[in-house]
């Protein structure tokens, strides 16, 4: 069981400010989704939600609390069992789709056979058993944001923050994908999902619509 929190949590990229300081929570159980049009601020505050920035990267104000904790940074964040699938994926092209979700597995500590397990478990999730083996490189771009997916899922992350993981997709995949991401609110994580699509996000429970940085407000569906 988690919950977000986040208090004052601003981005400034030199004179140009992404995001105006916002508060927000997610419970554990919850969907929030991030709406607005393009350049209003929403990968920048899914990467303030992950203490992803590098600190020259931008200026970022405000504090981030996960369970009461207030995190430091990315590390803290990693610890805190925060998740961020960015927009582009962050998939290496020259893996294969399974050593995608296995090599941050080994690298936080599972053992092997759980953590084969899990990759099995997460590629079948998604649909893509059958592309196991498949280099990111040979995979569409849709097929591409589900792995980025089944390798957040198989972190078992507490929050999850998903930055427009749906937009590739058809409408069926679509429809897969966000069924997997109330699984994982249903788990027990705090679910961010950034997205330019109303049907994606009228299937969250509540909507956090930025416009030119500025929140205008939440709207519980
Ligand atoms: N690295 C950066 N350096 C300078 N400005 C940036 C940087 N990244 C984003 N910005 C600016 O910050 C603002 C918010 O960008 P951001 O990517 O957060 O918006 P977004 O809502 O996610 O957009 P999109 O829907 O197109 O992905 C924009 O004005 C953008 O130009």
């Amino acid at each position: 069981m988690s919950e977000l929190r986040a208090a004052g949590l601003g981005v400034a990229y030199g004179e140009t400010v992404a995001v105006r300081p916002l508060d927000l929570h997610v419970d554990s159980g919850r969907m929030l989704s991030v709406t607005g049009p393009s350049g209003a601020g929403k990968s920048s505050l899914l990467w303030a939600l992950a203490c992803a920035f590098r600190p020259a990267a931008a200026s970022v104000t405000g504090t981030v609390r996960v369970d009461g904790s207030v995190l430091k940074d990315r590390d803290a964040a990693a610890r805190a069992g925060v998740v961020l699938v960015p927009q582009r994926n962050g998939l290496s092209g020259t893996l294969s789709a399974e050593e995608s979700i296995l090599v941050p597995l080994l690298a936080l500590g599972v053992p092997a056979r759980e953590a084969l397990r899990r990759v099995d478990e997460s590629l079948t999730r998604v649909g893509l058993a059958d592309s196991s083996r498949h280099l990111v490189d040979q995979l569409s771009g849709g097929q591409q944001q589900r792995v980025a997916l089944a390798r957040a899922f198989a972190l078992r992350p507490a929050v999850l923050l998903a930055d427009e993981s749906t937009s590739d997709l058809d409408a069926g995949n679509r429809e897969l994908m966000m069924a997997a991401l109330r699984e994982e609110a249903d788990r027990g994580a705090a679910v961010v999902l950034a997205t330019h699509d109303p049907e994606a996000a009228a299937r969250t429970d509540a909507t956090l619509a930025l416009d030119e940085g500025e929140s205008t407000g939440v709207r519980e569906m």
